[in-house]
Parts: structure tokens; C-alpha cells; sequence
């Protein structure tokens, strides 16, 4: 399914949810796929998420470019808006 998609997107949800997220995340920042990965942050449901993601960048765990693979919005128009505008940058860690 990964292959065939043009983008990913997590809407609010729980650990299955958070773990296809991380997993297409990860997936980017190694390489094995070029595509967007949007967040549709409802009510700022994702805001917590977000804060101990940016946190893992300042300590040095998370590099600030791989940062720039999660795409958010409060709202489907802006989130679709903000993956048509994505560009993929090469990232891999090692
Ligand atoms: C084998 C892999 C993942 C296994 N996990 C799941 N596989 C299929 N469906 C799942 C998995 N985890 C949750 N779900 C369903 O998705 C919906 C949202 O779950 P959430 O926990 O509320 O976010 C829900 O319908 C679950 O039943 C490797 O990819």
C-alpha cells in the first residue's frame, strides 16, 4: 500500500495509529520512500506529539532536516495544501 500511495496522513488516533505514523516517518528518514507524511492536527490533538518531537531535534536525536518530514494542519485543506507544496530532501542518517 505504501508503494501505490502518493502521500501518508494520520488523523487522531491511538498506539496503531501512532505506530504506522512513526513507522512511515522512519521509512523517510531512511530513504525508502520519497513521500509526505501529514499530520491532520485536530483541535491540536497532535500538539504534545509535535513539542517532544521538536524537544528530540534540540537534544540531538532527531536531525532538524528530518524534522521538516512531518507535515501538520488543523484542517484538511490546509494539510493537503502543505503536502502539494512538500519537497523531498535526502536525509539518511547513516
Ligand atoms: C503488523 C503491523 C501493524 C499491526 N497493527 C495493526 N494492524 C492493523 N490494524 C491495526 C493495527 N493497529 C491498530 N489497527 C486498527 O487501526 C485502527 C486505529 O487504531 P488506533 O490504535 O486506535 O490508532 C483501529 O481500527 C485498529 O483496530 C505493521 O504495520
Amino acid at each position: 500500500m505504501a508503494k501505490h500511495s502518493d502521500a501518508f496522513i494520520a488523523l487522531p488516533g491511538g498506539y496503531g495509529t501512532l505506530e504506522e505514523l512513526l513507522e512511515v516517518i522512519t521509512w523517510a528518514q531512511l530513504g525508502i520512500h520519497d513521500k509526505p507524511v501529514g499530520l491532520l492536527n485536530v483541535d491540536g490533538y497532535y500538539n504534545a506529539l509535535l513539542s517532544f518531537i521538536d524537544k528530540a531535534v534540540e537534544e540531538g536525536f532527531i536531525l532538524p532536516t528530518a524534522r521538516d518530514i512531518i507535515v501538520s494542519a488543523p484542517t484538511a485543506k490546509e494539510l493537503f495544501m502543505k503536502l502539494e507544496e512538500y519537497v523531498y530532501v535526502p536525509r539518511h542518517k547513516n
